[in-house]
């Protein structure tokens, strides 16, 4: 019987049909794991009552897991935010498998309700595909900080659950320990002084519960991080602020005689705490995709300027069709002048958004990021958080009626085949947890840190760039052209489109572009990419005006 019970559970284990890597780099899977979840709640109730039925005594922390994870299940929001997807894979790589763990038991046989519990668990990492990881949470952390950096968002609002207008489930006083503490291990004494502090604050204001960490203890863990940054006067100023209030702990005073005494042999203290520079490039530093720190300024300027409000935003480079101006654009193109950026709306029906939404979601979970290597290079898959399916033409004739569209907007031939095509497969991308693409070029060549395939030799290159927004997005993931300092924001049912060549064959270097990171909210975005084979005899532009009334270029 025992022996049977750990075949059955093995079998259920290693039968994964696909293998997810990860949940983190996109928000598609993690919705996946949020829905699953009520399935756990009922496998947890159902093991706590057999066993109170069967009169054994039941674990503490199962009891009052399952109180609080039955409410949370309940009122289930959607993965909008980072602050969603940290409580998320917190439940699932801390909690969950906490469950599971007391309840692992290797003498059971097979009737017995710990194995029932721990077989529901095998049953919805193989529905799944994986189980999330320690790596999941690490990534939304660093996500968490990539954010607050970029956007700048108030970090005391962050802990209570609000970013700009969105309004979520508060982080815990652990939870925001937890994080301060990953700064701290990533040598970031920065954010995590910076989020302790505000943690601080909020709960001598009443605004976040002070359970499981006292005040007094948070204020000695930020005195000695500050000790730790050589800024032990910073230290003193805080104890000597604390010890009024506490006059009788004795801790806090020997803390204060040490810090004191650190402050008088320092010969130099450091009067301000420096942010250090926590760049998007520092974070994934394997890249071979050097940035120049004016690029990644610009950049970071662009994304956050997508904040403001839409007045704001039409102050900015702003150019309307007219059927005079193909000609115009041509001679702006072979001046060399600032290149182009068309937006066009409602380009895309909501029924054909669907469609490619929908046929790449089970891609989606099955494809990892190794799998998207083989399609670009390791450079490219790093260079995003997102996860990618490839849907062609060919399999999917319904995305034809798309390709042709494409064909009359942008004047340049469109037809997919498996060789020698005019345009690429439709690439669709759906972001993770502040989730972005770094600066790019999406021409093939060597100096974008890329390598060219077969596929280019045959097809030529990425002359243009097609790429539909396939959702909205609450706050941040506009596209931005750092070197043309020009913006689009996302909008359900909008494609953008630029060249990425010039007319000679070169690429045009001015058009580096990112997705700036999801603050909230789900992003998906399908690129349709035109090379240059069967483009040489056309007068790209030139059909616009056809189409004209569906052409708004406002960036
Ligand atoms: O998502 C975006 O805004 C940019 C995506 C992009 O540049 C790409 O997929 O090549
Ligand atoms: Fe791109």
């Amino acid at each position: 019987m025992r022996i049977g019970a750990i075949f059955f559970v093995t079998v259920f284990t290693i039968k994964l049909q696909f293998v997810l890597t990860d949940f983190y780099s996109s928000i598609f899977t993690l919705t996946k794991l949020s829905e699953n979840e009520s399935a756990l709640v009922t496998a947890l109730q159902r093991f706590i009552t057999v066993q109170e039925t069967e009169g054994q005594s039941v674990d503490g922390f199962l009891k009052e897991f399952l109180l609080t994870t039955e409410k949370i299940v309940k009122n289930a929001k959607p993965i909008h935010s980072p602050i969603d997807a940290f409580h998320l894979l917190k439940r699932w790589v801390d909690d969950w498998q906490k469950c599971f763990d007391i309840a692992l038991c290797s003498e059971c046989t097979i009737d017995e309700p710990e194995i029932e519990f721990n077989l529901s668990r095998s049953i919805i990492e193989n529905l799944l595909g994986g189980w999330p990881q320690q790596s999941d949470l690490d990534a939304t952390v660093d996500a968490i900080f990539r954010l607050w950096d970029v956007y700048e968002f108030d970090l005391r609002d962050f802990l209570r659950g609000k970013i700009f207008k969105y309004q979520t489930e508060p982080l815990t006083p652990l939870e925001v320990i937890y994080i301060a503490n990953k700064a701290e291990d990533a040598k970031n004494s920065y954010n995590s002084i910076k989020f302790l502090e505000a943690l601080l604050y909020e709960i001598e204001d009443g605004a976040l519960p002070d359970s499981h960490v006292g005040t007094t203890q948070l204020v000695r863990m930020i005195a000695s991080a500050y000790n730790r940054n050589n800024m032990p006067w910073k230290s003193v100023e805080l104890l000597k602020e604390r010890t009024k209030k506490e006059p009788e702990n004795k801790r806090l005073q020997n803390d204060l005689k040490y810090f004191e005494s650190r402050a008088k042999s320092i010969v130099e203290n450091v009067t301000v705490l420096e942010k250090p520079n926590t760049n998007i490039i520092m974070l994934m530093p394997s890249t071979r995709i050097f940035y120049e720190e004016d690029m990644i300024r610009k950049y970071k300027a662009l994304c956050r300027k997508n904040l403001k409000s839409q007045k704001a935003l039409s102050k900015l480079f702003c150019f309307y069709k007219t059927t005079a101006i193909p000609i115009f654009l041509v001679k702006a193109e072979l001046a060399n002048i600032k290149p182009y950026i068309y937006l066009f709306h409602d380009v895309i029906s909501e029924n054909e958004i669907d469609f490619l939404r929908n046929t790449s979601s089970e891609m989606l979970t099955r494809s990892t990021v190794l799998q998207d290597t083989q399609k670009g290079t390791m450079a490219e898959a790093e260079n995003r958080i997102s996860r990618t399916a490839w849907l062609s033409d060919i399999q999917y004739p319904k995305l034809e009626k798309i390709t042709s569209r494409v064909k009359l907007i942008t004047g340049l031939e469109t037809e997919y085949k498996e060789r020698f095509s005019n345009t690429e497969m439709y690439q669709v991308l759906n972001y993770g947890v502040g989730g972005m693409y770094r600066p790019h070029l999406d021409a093939m060549y060597e100096a974008a840190g890329k390598s060219s395939g077969a596929d280019t030799i045959e097809s030529g290159d990425r002359i243009a760039t097609v790429m539909f927004y396939l959702s909205d997005v609450m706050y941040g993931g506009a596209t931005v052209f750092p070197k043309v300092n020009a913006r689009v924001q996302v909008k359900k049912g909008s494609a953008a489109f630029w060249y990425n060549m010039h007319h000679n064959g070169d690429v045009d270097t001015r058009m580096w572009h990112a997705g700036c990171p999801v603050l909230v909210g789900s992003k998906w975005v399908s690129n349709k990419w035109i090379r240059e084979n069967g483009q040489l005899f056309k007068k790209p532009c030139e059909l616009i005006q056809h189409f004209h009334n569906v052409v708004n270029t406002q960036l």
